[in-house]
């Protein structure tokens, strides 16, 4: 099994690529086969080496190694090659007509209740006209003539399906300035790197009926690559995704905090019935079904990447996100902080709350009771133990219950009103400054 994710580098990938790369990606782990990263970068004026090098650090950053890489634009010989046997065997022709020639010849069919589709004029062209228009200085670009058929292939989403072409227009495969057009290179990249299977956004359902018909020509009798479509993810508003709008864009993801894990996890079990489970993509491998995601289109939901982060989070051990802490935090510190995470980057600001300076609240009503509270804070060494101890002494001495007991021991630790346990936290704070927050918090406003 080969197969392979191949994005123009227009832009840096949204989810809605990263899907595509992760079921690929599955795909080729799951048959023990190869899974090759193309750049279709044939379009040299939208096409940049550095969104090529921010897709790789994507991908890489996602969990997705390939085991072969190769940009398309360093193949220009082999399509000319390709190109040359088709002109040959007359399955690609000269055209001259002008975009406006062609405007005017698609209105005066719609005219006419024909349906839109290119008259092959340029076909009917005779050796002289042709000669007089390339004298005349014109350069050609070559359609590719499609077979008069229907091509049909069973879809690995989208089950049986079919194009009918000849209600499509003989597609341009090469310009006028010489350049390719991704229609045909893709399939000779496909056919040259021995392809098996494509799985592919739904956008490009009309285009394997027409890469069927070109992969046949150059390589009779019959297409033997297995197809699949993904259908198209939507933004939460259902809203389309673009790189060029840069919406709902790895990086942004990346940038935000989220896990690659979550995001991976999401993805793959995206449209599927399954429950989405945050881990590596190796770790999906034996769960992901391509045969189980639905033909609706999808939503990307960000409520709920968020929620499969933190579930992710609170699950992690501390080996695993050791490196990712403060230098000083401790397996302790991550066990009282893990549960309270959205994203990993806030366990700093709780390593700041534990250990550093925090901004408490004021608590001028709450006097009296802080100074009991400090008179009744034990000595160390302490344990997971001391804050049930020492809080239901406080109770006692002050004759107060639940929060009003509580909340305001948290605000003068913590200065917040959430937080981790304080069972598990106040350890972590020490006596030396648990007694100075509460001094503080009880004396500055004597
Ligand atoms: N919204 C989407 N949902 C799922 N797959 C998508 C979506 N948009 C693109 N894809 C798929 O991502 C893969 C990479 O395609 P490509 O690089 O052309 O992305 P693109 O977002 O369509 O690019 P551009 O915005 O530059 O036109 C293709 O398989 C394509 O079908």
């Amino acid at each position: 099994m080969k197969l392979r994710f191949a994005p123009s580098p227009t832009g840096y990938l949204h989810v809605g690529n990263a899907r595509i790369a992760v079921a690929n990606w599955l795909l080729a782990r799951q048959g023990h086969g190869s899974f090759v990263l193309r750049f279709d970068d044939t379009d040299v004026g939208r096409s940049k080496p550095e969104y090529a090098a921010g897709i790789e650090e994507d991908l890489r950053w996602l969990g997705l190694e390939w085991d072969d890489s190769f940009r398309q634009s360093d193949r220009l010989d082999r399509y000319g090659v390709a190109a040359e046997h088709l002109k040959r065997i007359g399955r690609l022709y000269p055209c001259f007509e002008s975009e406006e020639e062609l405007r005017f010849k698609r209105e005066q069919r719609q005219k006419q209740g024909r349906p839109p589709v290119y008259d092959r004029a340029a076909l009917k062209m005779t050796q002289e006209q042709l000669q007089r228009a390339l004298d005349n200085g014109k350069s050609p670009y070559w359609r590719f003539k499609l077979e008069p058929r229907t091509v049909t292939w069973t879809d690995g989403v989208l089950g049986r399906r079919q194009v009918k072409l000849q209600a499509i227009s003989d597609p341009v495969l090469i310009r006028a300035d010489g350049s390719f057009l991704y229609t045909f290179t893709s399939v000779v990249d496909d056919l040259d790197t021995g392809i098996t299977d494509i799985v592919r956004g739904e956008d490009h359902v009309t285009n394997t009926g027409v890469q069927i018909d070109i992969l046949e020509a150059l390589r009779p009798p019959a297409n033997t690559i297995r197809f699949a479509h993904l259908p198209l993810l939507t933004d939460a508003d259902g809203g389309q995704l673009s790189k060029r709008l840069g919406s709902m864009g790895l990086r942004q993801l990346r940038r935000d905090g989220i896990e690659p894990a979550a995001v991976a996890g999401y993805l793959a079990a995206l449209g599927s019935s399954r429950d989405p489970v945050a881990a590596p993509p190796i770790e999906l491998v034996e769960r992901f079904e391509l045969d189980q995601i639905s033909r609706s289109p999808a939503r990307f939901d960000p409520s709920q990447l968020l929620a499969l982060n933190r579930r992710y989070l609170h699950g992690l051990r501390y080996s695993a996100v050791k490196d990712r802490l403060p230098a000083q935090a401790g397996e302790e510190f991550w066990l009282a902080v893990r549960g309270n995470l959205d994203m990993l980057a806030e366990a700093r600001n709780w390593w700041e709350v534990a250990t550093g300076r925090i901004d408490p609240p004021d608590q001028a009503h709450e006097t009296e009771f802080l100074k009991v509270a400090l008179e009744a804070l034990p000595a160390e060494p302490w344990d997971e133990a001391t804050w049930g101890n020492w809080v239901k002494r406080v109770g006692t001495e002050t004759g107060r219950k639940g929060r009003d007991l509580f909340l305001p021991l948290r605000r003068a630790l913590t200065g917040e009103d959430h937080g981790p346990e304080m069972r598990l936290f106040l350890p972590l704070i020490g006596h030396r400054r648990a007694a100075d927050r509460l001094a503080h918090a009880a004396g500055s406003r004597c």
